[in-house]
């Protein structure tokens, strides 16, 4: 595997999961698979689960990791095709990911959208420009449309917690949130589901439509009492609007999950990728109570990590 963005960089998902799920048990088995291979991982903006669980996944492997706070500790960086630097940028991403390819044998990255230019942000520039420039395998730590070692971590977790033999109902229901938040969790949680073997349900208020190319295979409802309905599963998720782009466009009164909401589905379980606002996005009693899974999709988040950097040294 040479590029891990989304989840058509995944030939079989399956098999993938189940690589997750060996490494898990068997976290030091490969411990020398990437000796003397560096990995370094990018970030533009915070982070704690992903730069946490993706250095230690790399270290599983052998692998010497670098991290850098790009936004904090670099130059500030050009993306710009023929941009005359005279202003406030001093370094374009043209030499600063050739240099980073250089002392680099793979490479994560982590860029948000900014939300003010839907077209700007869909496009996903400075990943592929990292892609282009740096010459290396590149792992999305989640770019500005996607967040996909997140969803292969959310698949693991709901393998793992599924019921045998039944088809889980997973909902993904939005959330309130007191600022805009990019939709790629969503996005690509929806774009995973939708290649998985699940019936997917999305529910949100309206204005809050997911692009169209993420929810190919789900059920889309603005009725989340209906939705909740034998839900095995319920992913809690907020997201900005993508048709009025980066707006919010509700205080979405009434759409926090609670236990009393809880009771119209099968028992379900409910996930969160983390960082969750208390009492806004999730009640506590959710979160402290026996339907949380948010701690085990975190833990999980090591062995996603693990498994694709995997496939990526064995592909050097
Ligand atoms: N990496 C996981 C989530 C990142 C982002 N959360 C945030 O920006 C939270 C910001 C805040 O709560 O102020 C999101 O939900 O898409
Ligand atoms: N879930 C997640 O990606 O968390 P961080 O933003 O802390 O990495």
């Amino acid at each position: 595997m040479r590029k891990y963005t989304s989840v058509h960089d995944v030939a079989d998902l399956d098999q993938l999961v189940k690589e997750a799920q060996h490494l898990k048990a068997n976290p030091y088995k490969y411990k020398t698979l990437g000796e003397n291979r560096t990995l370094g991982l990018i970030f533009l903006n915070p982070s704690l689960r992903t730069r946490l669980s993706t250095q230690k996944a790399g270290q599983n492997l052998g692998m010497n990791v670098i991290v850098m706070n790009l936004d904090k500790e670099g130059w500030a960086l050009e993306t710009q095709e023929g941009a005359v630097m005279n202003g406030t940028t001093v370094e374009h991403i043209k030499e600063a990911a050739a240099v980073m390819g250089q002392y680099c044998d793979i490479i994560g990255i982590r860029s948000f959208p900014k939300l003010q230019n839907r077209e700007e942000d869909y496009s996903e520039e400075l990943l592929n420009q990292f892609i282009k420039y740096s010459q290396k395998p590149i792992v999305s730590l989640e770019s500005a449309t996607r967040h996909p070692l997140q969803s292969l971590a959310d698949l693991l977790t709901i393998k793992e917690n599924a019921v045998a033999g039944k088809r889980p109902k997973v909902v993904l229901s939005w959330a309130p949130h007191i600022k805009p938040i990019p939709q790629c969790v969503a996005n690509s949680f929806a774009e995973w589901m939708g290649q998985a073997d699940v019936d997917l349900v999305i529910t949100h208020p309206e204005g809050y439509e997911l692009a169209g190319e993420f929810t190919k295979n789900a059920t889309v409802t603005t009725n989340q009492e209906a939705a909740l309905q034998g839900a095995d599963f319920v992913y809690v998720k907020n997201w900005s609007s993508y048709t009025e782009y980066g707006q919010v466009l509700t205080d979405g009164e009434g759409w926090m999950l609670t236990n009393e909401k809880l009771k119209e589905t099968n028992n379900a379980k409910v996930m969160h990728c983390l960082p969750v606002r208390r009492n806004v996005e999730l009640s506590d009693e959710i979160l402290d109570g026996p339907s949380s899974l948010v701690l085990e999709q975190a833990n999980n988040r090591t062995y996603a990590a693990q498994a694709v950097l995997k496939r990526m040294l064995e592909a050097l």
